[in-house]
């Protein structure tokens, strides 16, 4: 039989008792004849008491430091775990980052594999040890130790998974599986019997904090079946992995972040090769771009939103204000307090009126969106912080997660779908996914797709009102309109803009269905363009790798294509364009991604 990495989280091993039974869990696998890698977190809270503690000495803590600090979490649980093992009669050596070998990069705090030894963990799995492995860190090439992200232990079970080519990697947490959403917040959320890579991915990225989303990267990356299950019960779980099925619903679930910050650049010049010099200064400062929004610009000016993490507010102002500079125009402004609601599902790909469902769901609570991005599986809205727990309930029920009943798979096709993929990981030898360590977390673009069959709407000036983007999109899903990509920025008088594409056989019956619509806001202006194309890059990790928008925006830049829209996601990154500069776009991305 082969190796099975079980990933147990802080909340899984915050005491002895904990300990304990996590313990007797491997022990009880190891002894069905698998060999077994175990992968521990800190104790509980212990990594937010360490941060505390080092605010309490500074507030300005070496990054180095800082994880030296913080490795220590997992150095204390995978000492007590490896005790435990041992108290139940069976062998079991404990392994730090820097003794498996698990080298990073140098960005302490944020780290990124770049190779994993399996040498050591062969000798000790061969000799017939469980080995204790600590998540979440590694070292440098200096031998400096590095910490790979809050809730990075994740990554590390999917990365040794990976690289030792597991039959399966189990997360043990204190939830019986995915569920429709987080069941902290809204209690009647559902478990999910199997879920694809491709909405873990969004989801965890759009802050399901049960999945850290550089771990399925690997999985889908490595073909590893990963389960989610609950540490308190022999519960089956959730199967992460590339069913093909037909989804049971539209929306498979809903996911908030609550601490976002809203940063604006106003005013600057609309041409060719902005977005690029706005990325690049963001990406020297290693600050990971969450939403992006840019709508169509007006009077040779444009304006770009986007959304960072409440504590990359000050550094990402720094950057904006460099960018400013150096455009030469332009103002910055931002917004605090906000807080990001978004829904996945593949479903959506194959429905429309999804979009308009879900703003009816916040305009029925009476919540405004400020900002709304789009890509073919997921529709995100950043609402004010004070409606977060209103805004995820109503979606949530909006979407009837809270009643629908999981339709169990095909048992013939759930067997066949594991076999398949279990034999993808056998197949490889070891040798060739050693060969392909040093690029573990390269960026994956897979594709580059090209979309002339869509035209544009842009209507400026709508008031910021809720219920005004339901309204817009009830009225395109009522005649029958199917509306692909949506962004909404809001405007320097706090007024919003929204564009959409919509297919290009339908530009006139939509422009007829606005103008009607739109006539209750005599202030509101509609514009559109027909001769526009949609290219997008396809691939894996793309929105929590910085480096693939700054490529894709320094690629069009260079081929003096001006971005007219963008919309980013972890799977899809698509940027509208005029028709005419279609084909050089197309060449000069396939060209840049080596494609
Ligand atoms: N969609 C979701 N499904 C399940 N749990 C979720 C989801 N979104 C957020 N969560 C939260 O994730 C928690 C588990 O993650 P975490 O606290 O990091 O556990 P661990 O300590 O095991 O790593 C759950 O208790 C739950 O509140
Ligand atoms: N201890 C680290 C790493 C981690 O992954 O923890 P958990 O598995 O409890 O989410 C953290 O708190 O971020």
């Amino acid at each position: 039989m082969g190796i099975i990495v079980q990933k147990f989280g802080g909340t899984s091993v915050a005491d002895a008792s904990k300990i304990k039974s996590a313990a007797a869990r491997a022990v009880e696998t190891f002894k069905k004849g698998h060999q077994v890698v175990m992968v521990v977190s800190a104790r509980g809270k212990k990594t937010d008491e360490l941060v505390a503690l080092a605010t309490e000495i500074t507030n300005n803590p070496s990054p180095r430091e800082m994880d030296v600090l913080l490795s220590t979490g997992e150095q204390e649980t995978i000492a007590l775990m490896s005790m435990a093992i041992a108290e139940l009669g069976v062998a079991a050596e404990s392994m730090t980052g820097t003794q498996i070998g698990i080298i990073t990069d140098s960005a302490f705090s944020k780290a990124r594999i770049q190779k994993i030894s399996t040498m050591r963990m062969h000798k000790a799995l061969d000799a017939g040890r469980i080995i204790v492995a600590a998540g979440f860190q590694g070292r440098d090439e200096n031998y400096n130790i590095t910490t790979l992200g809050r809730g990075g232990s994740d990554s590390t079970a999917t990365a040794l998974a990976a690289v030792l080519q597991a039959d399966e990697c189990q997360i043990y947490t204190d939830v019986e599986g995915v569920f429709t959403t987080d069941p902290r917040l809204v209690p009647s959320a559902r478990k999910v019997d199997s879920i694809t890579y491709e909405e873990m991915l969004e989801l965890a990225s759009l802050g399901a904090g049960v999945m850290h989303s550089r771990s399925i990267e690997f999985a889908k990356k490595y073909r590893i079946p990963l389960r989610v299950r609950p540490s308190f019960s022999d519960g089956e779980g959730t199967l992460i992995h590339a069913t093909h099925e037909e989804p049971d619903s539209v929306v498979t679930g809903v996911a908030l972040v609550r601490d976002e910050v809203r940063v604006t650049l106003l005013k600057i010049p609309d041409r060719p090769g902005v977005m690029h010099l706005i990325f690049s200064k963001m990406a020297e400062k290693k600050i990971a771009i969450d939403m992006v929004v840019q709508n169509v610009g007006e009077d040779g000016l444009a304006e770009v939103s986007f959304t960072v993490p409440q504590n990359e507010l000050a550094d990402t102002l720094t950057a904006a204000d460099a960018a400013v500079k150096e455009l030469g125009s332009g103002k910055v402004r931002h917004g605090t307090n906000l807080s990001k609601v978004s829904a996945v599902g593949r479903g959506m790909v194959m429905h429309s009126g999804v979009a308009a469902q879900m703003f009816k769901a916040l305009a029925d609570q009476n919540i405004s969106i400020s900002l709304i991005t789009t890509s073919d599986i997921k529709i995100s809205t950043l609402v004010d912080r004070e409606d977060a727990d209103k805004a995820i309930n109503a979606v949530h029920s909006g979407f009837f997660l809270d009643q629908a009943v999981t339709k169990p798979l095909p048992i013939g096709e759930e067997t066949e779908q594991e076999e398949e993929t279990v034999l993808v990981a056998r197949d490889r030898s070891e040798q060739e996914v050693i060969s392909r360590l040093p690029s573990m977390e390269d960026i994956v673009v897979s594709e580059v797709e090209l979309d002339c069959e869509q035209a544009r709407v842009t209507i400026r000036n709508l008031p910021d009102n809720p219920g005004v983007a339901a309204h817009v999109f009830e009225t395109a899903a009522e005649g029958g309109i199917n509306v692909d990509m949506i962004v909404q920025n809001i405007s320097r008088d706090e007024h919003a803009s929204l564009s959409f594409t919509v297919p290009r056989d339908d530009i006139d019956s939509c422009l007829k269905l606005m103008e009607n619509l739109l006539q209750q806001w005599p202030e509101t202006e509609i514009s559109h363009d027909a001769q526009i194309a949609k290219i997008s890059v396809l691939g894996i990790g793309l929105r929590s790798h910085t480096g693939v928008g700054q490529k894709l925006f320094a690629a069009l830049a260079e081929a003096n294509v001006n971005i007219q829209m963008i919309n980013t996601s972890e799977i899809r990154m698509s940027a509208v364009i005029s028709e005419k500069d279609s084909r050089v776009a197309h060449d000069v991305l396939s060209d840049t991604f080596n494609l």
